[in-house]
């Protein structure tokens, strides 16, 4: 498929929106039950691509994954997992990073992987040697392939120490997923502690895993050789509640975000408010707003969590373009996420992007040539222009400068965004946004 927009910009988005479980979760949940030895049960599942693609490689694994037609809740049944052809498994995989975290749970329940090349946006080289380091460090034997790698442990999964050179939310998954029923004790320095990661070790733990987290980025796991199944409702998801916000700042409209959980979302909305946008926040919910006058620019920088969470960032750029003065971004986490500003700029914006790190504390990337800061002036008027959406955030930040634009513009390529974003259209037009959808096959 690849369906066209065309949207007719300046109109204010306003009214109500509602997100369910996130997409950095569900998916990883999903494969989780593989560790299982009886059905789990997954709530507040959205209808996006990511779970169509883990559903996909699952169910061609064995697993029965069924989902109730009312609620959308999820079934995964693992007990008669096998192994799939690599050529079947590699037809299945889209556009997805998931696979990667299908090692440690196959070798666990039928002994061997194929993983095929990562999907995924592309915002950076997006290495695995994290993962292959880990999976290594369990005693797992990785053969790369053609189109992939296979994985097997003639030994089978043992327990390791284990330090990450940076806190990767998958790598740290990879380790989770893989630990919990390894033989032994497996220590984690370094650890991601994205909302999403401990929502997984909630998943596991529901499970029978016993799982620590320490106060200094280390992880403890005890290693157990039988899990149980789970019943879990997915957090929301905070990418796409803090895109909505976005989309209601550029467009000087006013969303309430159904789901959207302040907990999860603290560092956003500090700079939300910093920025001038209006908040309210609900027990179900959160309403984001313009409040009428200039929004100030700022200075901001992403980071692993609790910091500025890298996917917030695209979006919240186009809001950055209406506000009154220079703002600076600083993108430490991905080392080539500010190729969509080109589209931006087609549109009227400015922005000027940099090599040198634009923030308080220098990067990874500062000696090596990235261009990974940008200088965002305004306010800007933005007009219409022909986009070709390049990935999900990137995308969506695209299709909320087409809604702020004067005029008229045509995006191709986004199904993209229905890897992250349920039923984005629907919740445009009940946004009042003026667009046409031309889907083709
Ligand atoms: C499906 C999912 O959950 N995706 C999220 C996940 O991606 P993902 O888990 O892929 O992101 P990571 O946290 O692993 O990546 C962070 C950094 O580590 C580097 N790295 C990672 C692994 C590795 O083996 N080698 C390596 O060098 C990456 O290139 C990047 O510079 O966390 C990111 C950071 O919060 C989010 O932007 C993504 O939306
Ligand atoms: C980078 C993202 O996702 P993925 O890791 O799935 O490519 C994202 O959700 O913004």
């Amino acid at each position: 498929m690849s369906s066209v927009l065309t949207i007719r910009g300046g109109v204010p988005l306003s009214g109500k929106v509602s997100v369910r479980g996130a997409k950095n979760l569900v998916p990883k949940a999903m494969v989780a039950a593989l560790l299982g030895s009886g059905p789990s049960v997954l709530r507040n599942v959205p209808e996006i691509k990511d779970v169509e693609v883990v559903t996909s490689l699952l169910r061609l694994h064995g697993v029965r994954v069924e989902r109730d037609p009312h609620t959308g809740d999820l079934t995964l049944d693992p007990q008669d997992a096998k192994s799939a052809a690599s050529a079947d498994i590699d037809a299945h995989a889209g556009d997805s990073r998931i696979p990667i975290l299908l090692c440690g749970p196959l070798i666990h329940a039928i002994g061997e992987a194929f993983i095929p090349d990562l999907g995924g946006c592309r915002i950076g080289d997006r290495p695995i040697d994290f993962h292959l380091d880990v999976l290594r460090h369990f005693g797992a034997v990785v053969d790369k392939r053609p189109g992939g790698i296979s994985i097997s442990a003639p030994k089978g999964l043992k327990g390791a120490k284990i330090a990450l050179p940076y806190p990767s939310v998958g790598a740290t998954e990879q380790v989770l997923l893989s630990a919990t029923r390894a033989e032994g004790i497996t220590e984690l320095r370094g650890a991601a502690t994205e909302p999403e990661v401990i929502d997984l070790i909630a998943v596991l733990q529901k499970m029978g895993a016993l799982i620590s987290v320490q106060t200094d980025r280390t992880i403890w796991i005890e290693g157990v050789p039988e899990l149980g199944s789970y019943t879990h409702k997915a957090l929301p998801d905070r990418n796409e509640s803090a895109s909505w916000a976005s989309a209601a700042l550029a467009t000087r409209g006013d969303i309430f975000v159904e789901g959207a959980s302040q907990r999860d979302m603290m560092t956003f909305l500090n700079v939300y408010r910093k920025l001038g946008g209006g908040l309210q926040i609900e027990d179900d919910g959160i309403r984001f707003f313009h409040p009428g006058g200039t929004l100030s620019p700022l200075v901001l920088e992403t980071d692993v969590h609790p910091g500025f969470m890298t996917d917030w960032q695209q979006p919240l750029v186009v809001a950055l373009t209406q506000a009154d003065g220079v703002s600076i971004v600083h993108e430490t986490v991905y080392e080539n996420r500010f190729g969509f500003t080109d589209a931006l700029r087609r549109m009227g914006a400015t922005i000027q992007v940099h090599r040198e790190c634009l923030g308080s504390v220098p990067c990874r990337f500062g000696q090596r040539n990235f261009l990974h800061s940008a200088v965002i002036s305004g306010p800007t008027k933005l007009h219409g222009a022909d986009i070709d959406i390049p990935d999900l955030r990137g995308g969506f930040s695209h299709l909320i400068a087409a809604l702020a634009a004067d005029g008229v513009s045509r995006a191709t390529g986004v199904d993209i965004i229905k890897r992250g974003y349920e039923h984005f259209t629907d919740k445009l037009q009940a946004l009042g946004a003026d667009f046409d959808l031309e889907e083709r096959a």
